[in-house]
C-alpha cells in the first residue's frame, strides 16, 4: 500500500484528480469505480474543470459506483444516484448508459446484487476504484465485520454510520438503515485502488489503517492485501501518526 501525505483537502483533491485523469488518458476504454461522500467532491470539481479544458474526455469511460441506500428513489437529493448526477455526470460528456449505480429500489435486491457483479465482470473489471473511508473504517458501505471475500450485497448500517450520515438528512430518522454495496472482494478485484482521506474526524480510522494489521474490524485494512493501492491522507487526518 502506497501512502501519500498531503497538506490539505485541496492538495488531496488535486493529486487524486491527476491520477484519475492520467488513467483515463492511458486506458482506451477506462472503467472507473466511483465513490460518494463529502471527501471526493473537490476531486470531482477538478475533473469537471479538466474536462472543460479539454484535458480529459468521458465519451469512452464506464463507471461503477460503490454503493447506494436501500429504499430511497434515484431522484431523492440524498441518493447516490442524485449525488453523481449533481457532482459529475451532469457536467461531462459521459454516456448515461455507461454509468452504473446499484439500485436500492429494486424489487428483487438479491438479483440486483448478482446483476451488478455480472455487469462489472462484463465490463472487464474496474481499472481504478476510488474510495473514501467511514469514521469506523468502512469502505463503500462494508461495515466492520464484513468478510474480505464478500461480493455485492445488502448490509444493515451501523449506528455510528447512520449518525455520521445524518448531517445530510432533515432528521436522523430519515437516514436509511440498509444499503447495497460492492463487497470487499469486489473492490479488491479492481486493478488499482485510490483511497482519499481528509479531516480530523478520520484520525482514528487512519491510525487503525496505518497499523498494517488486516482485520475484519477495519474493512479498509483489506487494502494491505492489494498489489496496487494508494492512499492519499491530509495532515488533519494524519494527526500524530509517525
Ligand atoms: N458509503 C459512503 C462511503 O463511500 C464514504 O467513504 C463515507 C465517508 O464519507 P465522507 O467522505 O462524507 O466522510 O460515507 C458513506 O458511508
Amino acid at each position: 500500500m502506497k501512502i501519500v501525505k498531503v497538506k490539505d483537502y485541496e492538495e488531496m483533491s488535486r493529486k487524486a484528480a491527476e491520477i484519475v485523469a492520467e488513467r483515463m488518458n492511458a486506458i482506451e476504454n477506462p472503467v472507473i469505480g466511483l465513490a460518494t461522500g463529502s471527501t471526493p467532491e473537490g476531486m470531482y470539481e477538478i475533473l469537471i474543470d479538466k474536462y472543460n479544458k479539454g484535458e480529459i474526455d468521458f465519451a469512452n469511460t464506464t463507471t461503477f459506483n460503490l454503493d447506494e441506500y436501500v429504499g430511497i428513489t434515484d431522484d431523492d437529493p440524498n441518493s447516490y444516484h442524485y449525488f453523481m448526477d449533481k457532482h459529475l455526470f451532469d457536467h461531462v460528456n459521459i454516456q448515461k448508459e455507461k454509468t452504473h449505480v446499484p439500485s436500492g429500489m429494486a424489487d428483487d435486491l438479491d438479483r440486483e446484487c448478482r446483476e451488478y457483479e455480472e455487469a462489472i465482470k462484463a465490463a472487464g473489471n474496474i481499472d481504478l476504484q476510488l474510495l473514501g473511508i467511514g469514521n469506523n473504517g468502512h469502505i463503500g458501505f462494508n461495515e466492520p465485520g464484513t468478510p474480505v471475500d464478500s461480493r455485492t450485497h445488502i448490509i444493515g448500517l451501523k449506528e455510528e454510520t447512520i449518525q455520521a450520515n445524518a448531517r445530510f438528512f432533515d432528521s436522523i430518522d430519515e437516514v436509511p438503515t440498509k444499503a447495497i454495496t460492492m463487497g470487499i472482494g469486489t473492490i479488491l478485484d479492481s486493478k488499482e485502488i485510490l483511497m482519499i482521506i481528509s479531516g480530523e474526524n478520520k484520525r482514528d480510522a487512519v491510525t487503525s489503517l496505518l497499523k498494517g494489521t488486516i482485520s475484519e474490524d477495519i474493512p479498509a485494512s483489506a487494502l494491505h492485501n492489494h498489489p496496487n493501492a494508494t492512499v492519499i491522507i491530509d495532515e488533519a487526518a494524519w494527526g500524530d501518526n509517525e
